[in-house]
């Protein structure tokens, strides 16, 4: 227990948990992915120079990691704070931003975007995938791995004094690199001394999740209190996806509005559409899982952006919701999702 218990913590300071609304569990406002550059099929269409025009944008969703600029997140703040605003309008209260480090955290300008629009911002403690992992990082024992993310919790990341609200996204490949076994076990030290939340991206195979849960959980971390991310991406087996949402973590599918043929990463994958994720998660809630799903888009890449003709952080609030709601989805169980659920999960113990 510490002075956080029963509140939220965002980079403008903690707050009561009813202040968030709905929340958003997934997103970057500023980033960048270089580390994840992926060059576009050498079968596919001739790579436009310059593909942020109307011509190019289909080419754009379908290779959103084979263009150096679209991975530059960090160079649209201004259209960002703009799409907060909208997400302000369209009914929106808080988001977590799970940038880490490894993918050019930037707590000033969280800060100064929350302080402009009125969203609550969530800010994410601790280190991205081994790729994007310093030698010193490397380096370091899972004690002193954990002291920087308690520090980051209590006292401020990288120098600026302004405080993360949740551990994660916490990086971890297929399979898992022994430096990312070492943050994983910190990941659950600092927990069990903060009781705070924690969210997790998982490597790119269906065992990864299940995987990413023991090494937590043999280190004393907080399964009930720990989201695993990018389901939609992952677990596509319904029976596999129901044994794994009996570990009890929060179940999270974050990447709507991203609806591509060729998934990079692993061409095996078939990326869900939007109507096969709301179809995933009326399947959980039939299975009684209603009070463990969060949802997000996890803009990462800037044709994801109305500016650049994307759907924006408003496309859940938007577009998913009432789909959910003629798909069975009750009006509670969409609150649930929206609202209840994140509310519980960053609620620090
Ligand atoms: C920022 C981030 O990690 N996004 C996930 C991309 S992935 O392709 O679903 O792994």
């Amino acid at each position: 227990m510490t002075e956080l218990s029963g509140k939220v913590q965002t980079v403008l300071g903690p707050i009561d948990p009813d202040q968030l609304g709905r929340t958003m569990t997934h997103e970057h406002l500023t980033m960048t992915f270089e580390c994840c550059y992926f060059s576009p099929s050498p079968g596919g269409d001739k790579v436009p120079e310059n593909p942020f025009q109307m011509n190019h944008m289909f080419w754009l969703r379908q290779n959103p990691y084979g263009n150096h600029e679209n991975l530059l997140l960090q160079q649209e703040n201004s259209a960002v704070r703009e799409e907060l605003l909208a997400y302000k309008e369209a009914g929106g209260g808080a988001i977590v931003e799970n940038t880490t480090s490894g993918i050019d955290r930037d707590m000033s300008t969280l800060r100064q975007m929350s302080h402009d629009t009125g969203v609550h911002v969530i800010g994410g403690a601790g280190f991205y995938v081994d790729s994007t992992h310093t030698e010193a990082t490397k380096g370091m024992s899972v004690e002193e791995l954990s002291d920087i993310i308690v520090g980051e919790v209590l006292r401020g990341a990288d120098g600026t004094g302004i405080r993360c609200g949740v551990i994660g996204e916490i990086g971890t490949s297929w399979p898992i690199t022994d430096s990312e076994k070492r943050v994983l076990r910190a990941t659950a030290h600092a927990q069990a001394q903060l009781g705070c939340p924690v969210i997790i991206h998982p490597g790119r195979n269906p065992a990864a999740p299940a995987q990413v849960v023991r090494v937590l959980q043999e280190a004393g971390g907080d399964i009930g209190k720990t989201v695993m991310s990018h389901l939609d991406r992952t677990i596509f087996d319904p029976g596999e996806l129901l044994e794994f949402a009996k570990q009890g973590c929060y179940l999270e599918y974050d990447l709507f509005g991203m609806e591509l043929l060729n998934y990079p990463y692993d061409l095996n994958v078939d990326m869900p559409s939007d109507s096969q994720r709301v179809q995933a998660l009326v399947l959980l809630v039939k299975e009684g899982y209603e009070d463990h799903i969060v949802v997000a888009h996890d803009i990462h890449t800037k044709n994801r952006l109305t500016k650049y003709g994307g759907h924006g952080y408003s496309h859940i609030l938007k577009n998913i919701v009432p789909k959910m709601l003629t798909r069975g989805f009750t009006q509670s169980q969409v609150d649930k999702v929206l609202i209840d659920n994140p509310k519980r999960w960053l609620t620090f113990k």
